[in-house]
């Protein structure tokens, strides 16, 4: 038997599956939630160290004969934040993460120096909002010039649980795409959108080398020891959390739609050719398989479910039943959730607001609904994108903690008209990587192996969670889509404005 283990560092836990290559079945699944800091301003930060005490616990607790057959690791991590390295390895500051939306005006200014918007589209495929690593580095320059000075290499998330693995320091080209640096149409760093960043410091110095999907690195012999893991397992090229999502769920060929309800909502595709989108709806992102990854990323999509539910006091166990005992449009409540600001549509310092609230639907079960529609409806918006780039779809594979939900699940069909499929293993990202470590470390024995083959054989569908689109509630869904969108337009001056200082 040979196990791989697949991590995934999300933002607010890290998993681990234990995968079991020649049954196609996990031996061991585990988790750590992981504390985040959030300041003024929309500063969004994670300590590096807690990453990787999280990762070491959950090793640790693989069963010992489970863990001296582990061959390969495979890391997928939460896109874009920024791990700043000093030449000796040690991390400068706290890392601002995906959804730190401090550096917005830096991103505005990177953009600007660029030539515009539109020229970084053109330059590298991608404008630089404040999410992208890009932004938060003259963030750092002007408030952590001490760190400035001192840094040596950029890491994104889970390139530096690699390099905590290995002692190496890489990057590849799914992950590095959300930088803002990498011009993805020819997978190489864009001097240009490096000088916009800069113009005073040669940054490339800073960037690590670009591996290709198939790379291994022997793990550190110390760490393995450390960590009861045999000495010859290697580690893999890994990936950001959207890209190993696409594996994990079976999404390397075109014409599926994948759709992960996580902290942020992301819905994304394979594509065998370079798509952009000029309106920069979706990003243009390369996979790690060689192809590209248009992906739409919103920042509140489990945060709005769980700010209702907080504020409501409404147990899981409770939630499906009050979705199921109301109907679609929530009585004409209206939520756009944008409790993080949002970077789809692109209003960084956007707030949440509730709509069309009355005596009759100023209830909890409305005001959840709400919540899970105005989620589900701020990814619809970016997926009129995609199907105007002359993608099509079939289906939606959906992962993440919100596709636990039937309620949510058969919402997506309802509002996608598209059927729903739930891979067995919900935790897509983690699967991903394990599967990823597996194929690369077949690969060093066996050169031709595709990675399609190794997801075609274990990638499995649960035919218990499938869900397919009602044409009764087909009606009823597009006109709240509508109502959603009317507010959406007639709320946008202040959201662009953001809200006035607490
Ligand atoms: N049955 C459910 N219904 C709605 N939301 C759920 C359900 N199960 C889990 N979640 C939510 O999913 C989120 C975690 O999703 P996950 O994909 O693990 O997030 P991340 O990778 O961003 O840390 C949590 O906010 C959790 O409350
Ligand atoms: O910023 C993006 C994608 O561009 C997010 O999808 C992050 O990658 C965070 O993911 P989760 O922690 O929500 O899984």
């Amino acid at each position: 038997m040979s196990v791989t283990l697949g991590l995934d560092l999300g933002t607010q836990g890290l998993k681990l599956i234990a995968w079991d290559g020649e049954a196609a079945a996990p031996l061991f699944v585990t988790g750590e939630p992981l504390a985040l800091h959030e300041g003024a301003g929309g500063v969004r930060e994670q300590q590096a160290g807690d990453w990787v005490v999280a990762a070491t616990r959950c090793i640790q607790r693989i069963p010992a004969a489970v863990r001296e057959r582990v061959v390969a690791i495979g890391v997928s991590g939460q896109q874009h934040g920024l791990v700043p390295l000093g030449a000796e390895g040690r991390v400068l500051a706290p890392v601002k993460l995906w959804n730190d939306t401090s550096s917005e005006a830096d991103g505005r200014a990177i953009m600007q120096a660029a030539g515009g918007r539109d020229r970084c589209i053109a330059l590298a495929g991608n404008p630089v909002p404040a999410g992208y690593t890009a932004s938060k580095l003259p963030w750092t320059r002007r408030h952590r010039p001490e760190v400035y000075a001192a840094l040596a290499t950029i890491l994104l998330p889970h390139d530096y649980l690699n390099y905590w693995l290995t002692g190496e320091r890489w990057m590849e080209c799914g992950d590095a795409s959300g930088t803002g640096w990498l011009d993805v149409r020819t997978r190489q760093w864009s001097d240009a959108m490096l000088r916009a960043t800069d113009a005073d410091r040669d940054l490339r110095d800073c960037l690590p080398p670009l591996v290709a999907p198939d790379a291994c690195v022997p793990i550190d012999p110390a760490t393995a020891e450390h960590l009861g893991l045999p000495r010859h397992a290697v580690v893999s090229a890994g990936g950001g959390d959207n890209m190993m999502a696409a594996i994990g769920t079976g999404n390397v060929v075109p014409g599926r739609l994948t759709l992960s309800l996580g902290t942020s909502g992301t819905l994304f595709a394979h594509a065998t050719r370079f798509v952009i989108d000029p309106e920069a709806r979706w990003a243009a992102f390369c996979d790690s398989t060689g192809a590209w990854l248009p992906l739409v990323c919103t920042m509140n999509c489990t945060v709005a479910t769980e700010a209702i539910a907080a504020l409501c006091r409404i147990e899981p166990g409770e939630r499906d039943g009050l979705v199921d005992a109301t109907a679609p449009g929530a009585g004409g409540v209206v939520m756009l959730p944008f409790l993080n600001g949002e970077r789809t549509p692109d209003l960084p310092l956007a707030t949440g607001s509730l709509h069309g609230l009355t005596p009759s639907n100023f209830d909890r079960a409305s005001l959840y609904r709400a919540a899970m529609e105005g989620a589900t409806f701020g990814l619809r918006h970016g997926y009129d994108g995609l199907r105007d780039a002359g993608l099509a779809f079939d289906r939606v594979r959906l992962t993440g903690g919100g596709s636990r939900s039937a309620a949510w699940r058969q919402m997506v069909a309802d509002v996608f008209d598209l059927p729903v499929e739930v891979p067995v293993e919900s935790e897509g990202a983690a699967l991903g990587a394990a599967l990823q470590a597996l194929w690369a470390h077949r690969r060093l024995v066996e050169p031709g192996l595709a990675l399609a083959d190794v997801v075609d054989t274990h990638v499995a569908i649960d035919p218990t969670r499938a869900a397919r689109p009602d044409p009764r509630r087909r009606g009823a869904y597009a006109a709240a889509h509508a109502r959603y969108l009317e507010h959406l337009d007639a709320m946008a001056p202040m959201l662009v404005r953001g809200a006035p200082p607490s």
